[in-house]
Parts: C-alpha cells; sequence; structure tokens
C-alpha cells in the first residue's frame, strides 16, 4: 500500500502556543482517517499545514511525494476548511466554475464539472442561486462540491457536517462512503459516531501530541471486541459472560453496555454469547462486532 502523507517529528508553535508537538504517522492511498481532538488540539493546525497553508517549525511533512503547497500537488489536494466562505453576491454554478478555472480547467470543462459535483451534493437546482440564498446546509454543501472539483487525490474536511440535519449530514457521509477509496480523506469532526462508521483509520490529537494511531476498530493486536447492550445488567451476567471460551477482557463501558475482548477460535464468539444468553434467558438490546470509537478512545 502506498503511502500519501508522511509526517515526522512535525511541531508547531505559535510565540509560545505549542499548537503541535512532535507529531508522527503516515497516511495509506485510499484511506478514510478521521481526525479526532478536543477544542484547541491542533486539528486545524494540523490540517493547515498539510493544506500548505502554514509551515512547521521543526520536523518533516511530505505529501504524494512533495513539500506541502508545492505546485506539484496543485489540483491533487484539496480542503474545505473550516469557516469556508463564498461570496453571497455571485451564484452558485459562477463561483465554483471560477475555482475549477482557478485549477487550470478551460471554461467550458469548469462548467461541466461544476455540473457535475453539484450533482454529487445534491445541489444541481440551485446551480443559478445566489450562494448568499441558500441556508447554511446548502452553502456547506457547495463547499463540500467545491472540495471535490477536479480530481483530488487527498480530501481535507474539516467539521463537514457541523451545522447539518441529520438528513444532509447522512447524505453527506453517504457521498464520501461512495468516494471513498479512489479518494483519501481526512475527516475531522466532534461526532465519534459519524467518524467510526467512514474511517479505517484513527488519529487521535490531545494538546498537539498525538495519544493514538489506530487503523482497525474491530480487533487490537491482542484481540477481537463485541459491545453487547443488556437489559439490566447485573454481576451474575458479567462473571457467565467473563466464564465463556475465549473471552480475555471485559470492560462495563456503560451502565447496560459491556465492551468484551476476545481471542479468535473456532467457535464463532458472537454466537456463543447468543446461545448463553438465550440459555439464560436474558434480555439483550444489541450486539455489536467491534467497539464504538468513543470506547476505544476513552475507556481504558
Ligand atoms: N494563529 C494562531 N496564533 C496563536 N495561537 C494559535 C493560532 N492558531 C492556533 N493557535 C493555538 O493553537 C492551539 C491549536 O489550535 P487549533 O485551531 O489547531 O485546534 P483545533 O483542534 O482545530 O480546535 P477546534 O476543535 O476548537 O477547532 C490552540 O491552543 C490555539 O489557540
Amino acid at each position: 500500500m502506498s503511502t500519501v502523507i508522511e509526517v515526522t517529528s512535525l511541531s508547531k508553535t505559535f510565540g509560545t502556543k505549542q499548537a503541535l508537538n512532535n507529531v508522527t504517522f503516515t497516511i495509506n492511498k485510499g484511506s478514510t482517517v478521521a481526525l479526532v481532538g478536543p477544542n484547541g488540539a491542533g486539528k486545524t493546525t494540523l490540517f493547515s499545514i498539510i493544506c500548505g497553508y502554514l509551515k512547521p517549525t521543526n520536523g518533516s511533512i511530505s505529501v504524494l511525494g512533495h513539500n506541502p503547497g508545492d505546485a506539484n500537488l496543485f489540483g491533487k489536494i484539496s480542503a474545505l476548511p473550516q469557516d469556508a466562505q463564498l461570496d453571497p453576491k455571485f451564484s452558485v454554478a459562477k463561483q465554483l466554475s471560477f475555482f475549477a478555472q482557478l485549477q487550470g480547467m478551460s471554461r467550458k470543462a469548469a462548467e461541466a464539472d461544476t455540473q457535475r459535483v453539484l450533482e454529487l451534493v445534491d445541489l444541481a437546482h440551485v446551480a443559478n442561486s445566489k450562494t448568499g440564498e441558500l441556508s447554511h446546509g446548502m452553502r456547506k454543501r457547495v463547499c463540500i462540491a467545491q472540495a471535490l472539483l477536479g480530481s483530488p487525490q487527498i480530501v481535507l474536511l474539516d467539521e463537514a457536517t457541523a451545522g447539518l440535519d441529520p438528513k444532509n449530514a447522512k447524505a453527506i457521509r453517504n457521498l464520501i462512503a461512495s468516494l471513498q477509496g479512489d479518494m483519501t480523506f481526512i475527516l475531522s469532526s466532534h461526532d465519534l459516531s459519524e467518524l467510526e462508521r467512514l474511517c479505517d483509520t484513527v488519529l487521535y490529537l490531545e494538546q498537539g501530541q498525538l495519544s493514538s494511531h489506530q487503523s482497525d476498530l474491530y480487533q487490537s493486536e491482542q484481540g477481537s471486541f463485541v459491545t453487547l447492550q443488556m437489559l439490566n445488567l447485573d454481576t451474575p451476567m458479567k462473571d457467565k459472560i467473563a466464564e465463556l471460551s475465549g473471552v480475555k477482557n471485559i470492560k462495563q463501558t456503560q451502565s447496560d453496555e459491556l465492551v468484551i475482548e476476545y481471542a479468535k477460535q473456532d467457535e464463532p464468539f458472537d454466537l456463543s454469547l447468543l446461545t448463553l444468553i438465550h440459555e439464560n434467558s436474558w434480555t439483550y438490546k444489541q450486539l455489536v462486532n467491534g467497539r464504538t470509537l468513543e470506547n476505544q478512545l476513552f475507556v481504558d
């Protein structure tokens, strides 16, 4: 698998403020990466360095084999900044077509590409509306369309679905899912449940430091996980589950929720667990393979 972004010992300071502190990671071609972390963790700073808007104070970064901002990256990397702005006085199509022409497309090609990306975000019907007349959610989708102009290999979306209603947020998630694999996505969001459905790799930043770089929500080096939600979980139930063959560790993450780590064996573990539940006439609410991103990041 080829590497599209390689970051080594990257640091960024603003005066005395250390926004990024010795960050190292690689991103593989075609992966979808979640960039997670609390407010002020350094996510936007990292995005800005990858895009070439900011220079690192120390360390190295290579994007598709080039320095960020290099002319060779023109059209190959695109970004939806957190506070993307559109000019309210111009039509959607005019602005997108303008950006496409800035990428070097002829006017005709730019208009065709504008139509294509507007269809992708389901906004072809507002092509001739001024962006100032659109709702916040629609403007956000226009900005996402802008990030998809041309054929970028890497797309960075900072809080792509923030402020969107659930239906529109889902449409954006579906759009990203449909483009996954061809493009490498880096998504930042505070909505962990959104990211865990889309992403195969997680970068967790905290106070400028990368505290976790994981690429599998379903398995760790030690074993696999299931998340079980019971109706009225009690200690005897927990003890019986712990006795099941293959169980390595059990964590109670919420009052009725267990994350069970198990070693792979011949008998599928979820089947043994369901059999145990059935034999004891317990009631379960949900059994999901893997563990949530929230449980992975925040439960020791
Ligand atoms: N231009 C700047 N000048 C001074 N300090 C800055 C600048 N940009 C960012 N910082 C500081 O660097 C730290 C990281 O900021 P950054 O915006 O990268 O965080 P973030 O993870 O994107 O936060 P949020 O989730 O709130 O968007 C913060 O403490 C911020 O105050």
